[in-house]
């Protein structure tokens, strides 16, 4: 099923991280009520290591439950461990690291120097597989999170690459990215779409066209971002900047 997405849009980047991370931590929050865990899905990017900054600084992170709660991630460069560009690296930096989580509940995608070498598309395999392990064929993710790029794609799928194009497999590995670096592991469009709420970050000028064109009626295959959407809620979390490009008939009815 898919949901028509709904657009929030606050004054600037750092307002927009700040209400997404406040956001995030009630989401969590009622989930741990209600179920006893959460499960979130990271991105990387700009966006995505802004809202996670915002959660570190934000008192009512204390609210959390940092121990029930699962951490998967959308996306990863595929890179050795360690490495300052991977997703994983950057979280753990601004968040991860200050925070009591359980280390097996961090489900980071490998590294290129893993178990699986420099075989991407083993190491996307045996991701599928963990993914697997904890839902059929995903987990129940209550908020998976995407930061969208310029060229409007999300994870690592990118504009017409074969990764968008999959409509079986849950993870793959990506092969020519046009973002460095060019090998990459990402979720695809059916595990995505799998998730409860899935929400997209676009903040800056450099996210304005992108986000017109996704919201304007673009196929998946052309703007990934555009085929991006959750079970029950599809997010867009915007700043005035990359909001501007878009049509006024999307605009929410409150802005803040
Ligand atoms: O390379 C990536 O880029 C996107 C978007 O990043 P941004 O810096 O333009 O916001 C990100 O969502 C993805 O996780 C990451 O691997």
């Amino acid at each position: 099923m898919s949901t028509t997405p709904q657009l929030v849009v606050h004054r600037d980047k750092e307002l927009m991280a700040q209400a997404a991370a406040a956001r995030l931590i009630t989401r969590i929050v009622d989930a741990q009520a209600s179920r006893g865990s959460a499960s979130v899905v990271l991105t990387g990017g700009r966006n995505g290591n802004g809202l996670l900054a915002a959660l570190a600084a934000a008192p009512a992170r204390d609210a959390v439950d940092w121990s029930r709660l699962d951490l998967w991630w959308g996306d990863e460069r595929f890179l050795p461990e360690g490495d300052p560009d991977r997703n994983v690296t950057q979280a753990r930096e601004v968040l991860l690291d200050s925070v009591p989580l359980d280390p097996k509940r961090v489900h980071a995608m490998p590294a290129s120097d893993g178990p699986h070498g420099s075989d991407v598309d083993a190491a996307a395999a045996a991701y599928a597989e963990e993914l697997a392990a904890a839902g059929d064929p995903v987990p129940d993710f209550d908020v998976l999170m995407l930061g969208v790029g310029p060229d409007t794609h999300v994870a690592s799928l990118f504009p017409e690459l074969p990764a968008v194009r999959e409509t079986e497999r849950t993870v793959v590995g990506v092969h020519g990215a046009p973002k460095p670096p060019p090998t990459r592991v990402t979720l695809t469009l059916p595990a995505i779409r799998a998730a409860r709420e899935v929400w997209l970050l676009a903040a800056g000028e450099d996210k304005a066209e992108a986000a017109a064109i996704a919201l304007s009626g673009a196929g998946e295959i052309q703007a990934p971002a555009a085929g991006a959407q959750g079970r029950s809620r599809t997010l867009w979390l915007l700043d005035a900047s990359a909001a501007s490009q878009l049509p006024r008939a999307l605009y929410p009815p409150a802005s803040a």
